[in-house]
């Protein structure tokens, strides 16, 4: 009996992009159940266009990409929601509503998505609200509530609807060193308790080796390099090393790519 378990995301040989815009190439990854996943890279390098890729609102231009085993190019209107309803998504700006107060934020999803009782939904909510310390603050309004606690309330909202896959998009950033800290070790245990795997966008070398089980770092419009935390430590790669250490100097260019679009927009600019 073959007993290892499928992996969640698979994306064989991927190409990624904005019509005739081809921001990444050749791009192999699979995230199996339980592992946190962290993507990393310079600005621009194709972060959250990777991110868009797995939630299928961005198509592969050349490849395949799996997710819970569907192939996602084949995916469309209600089979396509079902997959994404797995999916537990927090990005950047958290988008709470202001005029709902947290509890209300939390149960949003449940109201939305499920057809159990006030009870129920009661119940499901100050557990999640317990799970990111916040239990005692669920009558509060939005205003009344710190950005990093703002924070730890998507993220209840983000796994209220128990998905197997979670994705972050920046978690870390603006964020002070504790609630930093306390953000990252968050994530490690909603992913352990809900058997679930959760792909990270980020910058933080730092906090994120703590907490992840494999590192893909994409620059250069491909993937420079993937591995557990230790092992890209222990890479002399040049490339790698820059990032990792945050070195202004080295391979990693500042400068966005000329393309075609930028040419002819200037040459349009100098014609006029
Ligand atoms: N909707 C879009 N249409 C066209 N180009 C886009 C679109 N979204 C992103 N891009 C381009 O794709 C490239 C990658 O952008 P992406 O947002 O994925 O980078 P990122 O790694 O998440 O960056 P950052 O860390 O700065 O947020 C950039 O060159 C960007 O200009």
């Amino acid at each position: 009996m073959n007993s290892d378990p499928d992996p969640l995301v698979t994306f064989d040989g991927v190409s990624l992009g904005y019509g005739e815009f081809t921001v990444l190439r050749g791009i192999d990854l699979q995230v199996m159940p339980g592992q946190v996943v962290a993507m990393m890279g310079g600005s621009g390098s194709g972060k959250t266009t990777l991110l868009r890729a797995v939630t299928g609102q961005l198509a592969a231009q050349k490849g395949s990409i799996h997710v819970f085993g569907e192939d996602m190019a084949r995916l469309d209107g209600e089979p396509l929601r079902a997959v994404r309803q797995r999916m537990g998504v927090l990005f950047q700006a958290g988008a709470l509503f202001t005029d709902l107060n947290v509890f209300e934020n939390v149960a949003f999803p449940l109201r939305e998505h499920t057809h159990i009782s006030e009870q129920q939904i009661l119940e499901r909510v100050l557990d999640k609200l317990q799970a990111v310390g916040l239990r005692h603050a669920a009558h509060l309004r939005i205003s009344e509530i710190s950005g990093g606690m703002a924070r730890r309330v998507a993220l209840a909202r983000a796994i209220v609807l128990e998905p197997e896959l979670i994705l972050y998009d920046e978690p870390f950033a603006g964020l002070d060193p504790i609630s930093l800290g306390i953000t990252a070790q968050l994530i490690r245990t909603m992913t352990d308790q809900l058997g679930c795997a959760s792909i990270l966008i980020t910058h933080d070398v730092a906090e994120s080796f703590s907490i992840v089980d494999q590192v893909y770092l994409i620059g250069q419009g491909r993937l420079m390099a993937h591995g557990t935390p230790k092992e890209l430590s222990a890479s002399q790669d040049e490339y790698l090393q820059q990032f990792l250490q945050g070195r202004p100097d080295g391979p990693i260019g500042f400068h966005y790519p000329l393309t075609p679009a930028f040419e002819r927009w200037l040459a349009a600019r100098r014609a006029a």
